[in-house]
């Protein structure tokens, strides 16, 4: 186990990506706080045992950031990482998309780590260990560098995302902080069945698009959460990695088995 003795907070983590998350750091020795604006993670948490807890909170908001903090502090005497994963979508046409709209996904997907990042950031200073002080990782997505037309908050936040590591990177590497983003392909859970795997057109626009042929599990991408958060990615800051089954790499459309 390669997360002995270390700490986390995993946003979002009631379901999907998050609760993978939350489930592998905890497998490789972590204490985590699973924290979403639903209750459902409290009982994640309890079935994870005596190394998780749970607390609800929406993290776009900086007063719930704080008490999420402080809790973890109560709870874990200090937090070593931090997974920006919460997020959420809104489909609709570039000439119908509502100001509200467009200001609700921006806050949930972007703002919220730029808040939890500080908060927490603020917190792994004070520790001794110059070296390691912590690491943050960031949910991000292919469709920071790829686009959907009809999900343009969601797409405009996760440019956002990437930036807003490489930036956060720079600024606390004095500090012995790393920051990373993962940038997930399609992945089988809640957020992309509604978003882009409603239809089995839908499915296939998609799949012609993914060289391996199939989407991901939140299990594959809670793996690279494991290692950006273990030593063994001490020299890695600032980077986005792409686990998204070669659609970043693809520039024409690959045959669909069905
Ligand atoms: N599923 C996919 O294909 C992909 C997902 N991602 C990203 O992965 C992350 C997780 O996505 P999924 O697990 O698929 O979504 P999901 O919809 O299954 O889970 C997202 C969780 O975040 C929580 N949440 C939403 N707003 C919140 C807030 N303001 N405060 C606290 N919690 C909040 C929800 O309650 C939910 O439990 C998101 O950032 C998403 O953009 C990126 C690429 C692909
Ligand atoms: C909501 C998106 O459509 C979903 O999340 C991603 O970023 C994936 O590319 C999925 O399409």
């Amino acid at each position: 186990m390669k997360l002995t003795q270390k700490t986390a907070i995993v946003t979002g983590a009631s379901q999907g990506i998050g609760l993978a998350c939350a489930e592998r750091l905890v497998r490789e020795g972590a204490r985590v706080m699973l924290v979403d604006v639903r209750p459902e993670g409290a009982a994640a948490a309890e079935a994870l045992g005596d190394a998780a807890r749970f607390f609800q909170a929406d993290v776009s908001i900086k007063a719930e950031v704080d008490a999420m903090v402080a809790a973890t502090l109560a709870a874990f005497g200090h937090i070593d990482i931090l997974v920006n994963n919460a997020g959420v979508t809104h489909a609709a046409d570039f000439l119908d998309l509502a100001e509200d709209d467009f200001d609700r996904v921006l806050r949930i997907n972007l703002k919220s780590m730029f808040l939890c990042s500080q908060a927490c950031a603020r917190e792994m200073v004070k520790r001794q260990d110059t070296q390691q002080r912590g690491c943050i990782i960031n949910m991000s997505s292919v469709n920071a560098e790829l686009t959907i037309p009809n999900q343009i908050p969601y797409v405009v936040s996760k440019g956002g995302v990437n930036q807003l590591t490489r930036v956060t990177a720079i600024s606390l590497a004095q500090h012995g902080i790393r920051v990373n983003a993962i940038g997930p392909g399609t992945i089988l859970t809640e957020l992309a069945k509604k978003a882009v795997l409603g239809s089995p057109e839908a499915r296939h626009t998609i799949l012609s698009r993914t060289p391996l042929g199939r989407c991901g599990e939140p299990e594959e991408i809670a793996a690279i959460a494991a290692f950006l958060a273990s030593d063994d990615a001490s020299y890695m800051t600032g980077q986005t990695l792409y686990a998204d089954g070669g659609r970043m790499a693809l520039n024409y459309t690959v045959p669909v088995k069905e």
